[in-house]
């Protein structure tokens, strides 16, 4: 898949979103998008699926089937969670829909006859998943897959992704949360003044300690990796 040029804006004399974004994506990639809040990543996660339509430039090369899990999975619909994901098998044309085995794989079969509004989030975030997983996809977008997961779906998801890149499957994630650095092979663009830029290996890092007041620590941990920074406790 090939992006040439792309530039995109919501409205006719609105701010550019983006511009000027080429880049590959072959498959079997793991792509990490980063990038301050409100740069515009998940604008780039929904021309990369199709969703969007570029205002210029070229996205070329799209594999037939995409699985997408947006950001907020939208639950407002009075379906169980077998019962929706039954309709998007179906809409997609699956005959056999893996909906059980990812059910067990990211821990959800204790939900199946649950109706999608009483989710929590973080199950919610789940069914968004495997909707997305179903789609059997040539391509996977994955905004901010982690936010909300339980540490052991957290743990399992990047081995998962590990598995769909080495059969072939390319792969974007956004993750604020850098849970996906623990896939080998990890490729990073970071979207910035509406334009997209690799993040080398080669860029030079420096640790900076901070002290902060126990009570903040998340909070400054949240802020922090917003802006793209690798946060680590040290007294985790
Ligand atoms: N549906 C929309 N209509 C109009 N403007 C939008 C729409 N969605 C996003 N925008 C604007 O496009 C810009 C990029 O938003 P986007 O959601 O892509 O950023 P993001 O990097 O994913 O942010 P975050 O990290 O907060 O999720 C922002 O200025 C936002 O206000």
């Amino acid at each position: 898949m090939q992006l040439t040029e792309v530039a995109f804006r919501y409205r006719r004399r609105a701010p550019w979103v983006l511009q000027d974004v080429s880049f590959s994506l072959p498959p079997g990639r793991v792509l990490e998008v980063t990038g301050r809040n409100g740069a515009g990543k998940s604008t780039l996660l929904r021309l990369l699926a199709g969703l969007r339509a570029p205002h210029r430039g070229t996205i070329t090369g799209r594999p037939d089937r995409v699985g997408y899990a947006p950001e907020r999975f939208p639950v407002d619909q009075p379906f169980t969670v077998s019962a929706y994901l039954d309709h998007m098998a179906a809409v997609r044309g699956i005959r056999r829909p893996a909906i059980g085995e990812w059910a067990e794989r990211l821990r959800f079969e204790h939900l199946l006859n649950v109706r999608l509004p009483e989710l929590s989030k973080g199950s919610a975030q789940k069914v968004g998943l495997a909707q997305a997983l179903l789609a059997e996809p040539g391509l996977l977008i994955l905004d901010e897959p982690f936010a909300g997961l339980d540490a052991e779906s957290r743990d399992t998801l990047p081995g998962l992704i590990a598995e769909l890149a080495g059969a072939g499957t390319a792969v974007v994630v956004s993750d604020h949360q850098r849970v996906i650095e623990s896939v080998p092979g990890v490729d990073r663009i970071r979207v910035e003044k509406g334009t997209v830029t690799p993040v080398t290996a080669e860029a030079e890092w420096t640790v900076l300690e901070v002290v902060v007041r126990a009570g903040e620590a998340e909070e400054v941990a949240t802020k922090l990796r917003a802006d793209g920074h690798d946060v680590r406790r040290a007294d985790r």
